[in-house]
Formats: structure tokens, C-alpha cells, sequence
């Protein structure tokens, strides 16, 4: 399954989040590239040549947050951005976050 395709849908109050065997299971839908962060949250750097090709996918990152609804933290440098994706709502990992590092290795 590319979870590119999939769409990223409202977590209900109180779902749980992921546990580390369902981590495990999702970290193989994404590039290696991704980096899971104490069971909590995915991390990846990308790195550009210049500063407006930094922001120019941050923008572009940001206007497919709004479209799926999910939104990372982003750590902006010169050339480098680093990527934090976690559920807030759940305090932790969900398929939202998988989703969204799948259709941010596409852009
Ligand atoms: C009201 C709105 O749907 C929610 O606040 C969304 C917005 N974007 C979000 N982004 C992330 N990463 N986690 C969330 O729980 C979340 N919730």
C-alpha cells in the first residue's frame, strides 16, 4: 500500500497512539530516510543548495499540511530543513504522521 495515496483523516478524541510494534510496521511504508524519535514522533533533514529553495519547500510543505490537515514542525535553516511530524491530539505517532512523510518525499 502507498500510503501516499492514502488521506489523512481527524483522529477521534481518544485514540491511542501507535504502539511500537505498529511503529515498526509503519516505519517499512516510508523511505529509511525517516528517523523515529523515542516511540514519539518521525524525523527526516532535507538539505538544498540555497535559502530560496529552503523556503520554497517549506512553503510547499505548508500548503500540503492544509490540505491533509496535518501539520508538522519545521526547523528551518539556510540550507537544511528538519522535519518533525507527531499527532498532537494523541501525543504521539498515528498513520496521519506516515501519510504525511509519504506525500512529503513526493513533493
Ligand atoms: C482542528 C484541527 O483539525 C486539528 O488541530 C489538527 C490540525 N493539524 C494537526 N497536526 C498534527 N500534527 N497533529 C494534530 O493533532 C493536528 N490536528
Amino acid at each position: 500500500m502507498d500510503l501516499s495515496t492514502k488521506k489523512c483523516v481527524p483522529c477521534e478524541g481518544g485514540t491511542p497512539a501507535f504502539d511500537p510494534k505498529q511503529i515498526a510496521e509503519y516505519r517499512e511504508k516510508i523511505d529509511e530516510s525517516w528517523n523515529v524519535i523515542e516511540y514519539k514522533k518521525i524525523v527526516k533533514e532535507y538539505h538544498f543548495k540555497n535559502y530560496k529553495q529552503t523556503i520554497d519547500f517549506v512553503n510547499k510543505v505548508a500548503i500540503l499540511s492544509e490540505k491533509e490537515n496535518h501539520h508538522p514542525v519545521m526547523h528551518v535553516y539556510y540550507g537544511k530543513v528538519v522535519i518533525e511530524l507527531w499527532t498532537h491530539s494523541v501525543n504521539g505517532l498515528s498513520e496521519n504522521d506516515f501519510i504525511l512523510a509519504a506525500k512529503i518525499d513526493k513533493l
